[in-house]
């Protein structure tokens, strides 16, 4: 920023491995955004290597990033970013339209128990049933990484347990590796895996001895 350097991340050393469910906690400020953002290709580092199975992300030009980002990666963010004018299908078809063989719309409605709403709007579904429609569109392209900023943050205890819920299935179902960043310390029990940011550092990188059931959370 000008004359000042902000240092996001640090010499942040971090693997997720296929298939693998890895909660990624840390307080506000610690880093967790700018770390999802660089693992998806949104943002470059200004030093360091980012690697996608053999592939330097950190060498890749736009097309190549649009390309990764594009049949490789799902996000899901924590408001959601439906487009209101589209119902919970066309904002799933968006995707499903340039994704090379992709889940029908239907399909990943019903994979996240939004088969009987296909046709509402945005405005006619709770904050819960958006972030559904939000998780069915990242899902919609097969992605091979499905990553999750704070998908419950904006949530009650009981509507972010769902969501965790459909994290948690697509992780088992579709096999999907999946990151899911934040602050709530009690959704790291359903990881396999626990890594936890403090100042732009991995402060500790490990499994989980026993995966809790989403549906048993409570925080
Ligand atoms: N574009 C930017 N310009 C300047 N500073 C930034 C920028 N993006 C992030 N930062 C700073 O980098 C640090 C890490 O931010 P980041 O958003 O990754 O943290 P976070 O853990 O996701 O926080 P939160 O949970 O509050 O969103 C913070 O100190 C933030 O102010």
């Amino acid at each position: 920023m000008g004359e000042v350097d902000v240092h996001a991340l640090r010499g942040v050393d971090l693997r997720l491995y296929e298939g693998e469910f890895t909660v990624i906690l840390g307080a506000s400020g610690s880093g967790k955004s700018t770390l999802l953002n660089i693992i998806g290709g949104l943002d470059v580092p200004t030093t360091g290597r980012v690697f996608y199975r053999h592939r330097d992300l950190t060498r890749a030009d736009p097309d190549e990033l649009t390309e990764y980002r594009r049949y490789h990666v799902g996000f899901v963010f924590q408001f959601y970013n439906l487009i209101p004018s589209l119902t919970a299908r066309e904002n799933v078809a968006l995707v499903t339209e340039i994704a090379r063989d992709p889940y029908s719309p239907e399909e990943t409605l019903e994979l996240v128990g939004l088969g009987e709403r296909m046709d509402h709007f945005p405005a006619q579904l709770s904050g819960g049933e958006q972030q559904r429609v939000a998780i069915a569109r990242a899902v919609a392209k097969r992605p091979d990484v499905l990553l999750c900023d704070e998908p419950t943050g904006a949530l009650d205890f009981r509507t972010g347990r769902v969501v965790m819920q459909v994290i948690e299935r697509v992780n088992r179902e579709v096999g999907t590796t999946t990151a899911v960043i934040t602050h709530n310390a009690p959704i790291a029990r359903v990881a396999d895996r626990v890594v936890t940011l403090r100042d732009g550092q991995v402060e500790s990188d490990s499994p989980n001895a026993h995966r809790m059931p989403a549906m048993e959370l409570e925080w």
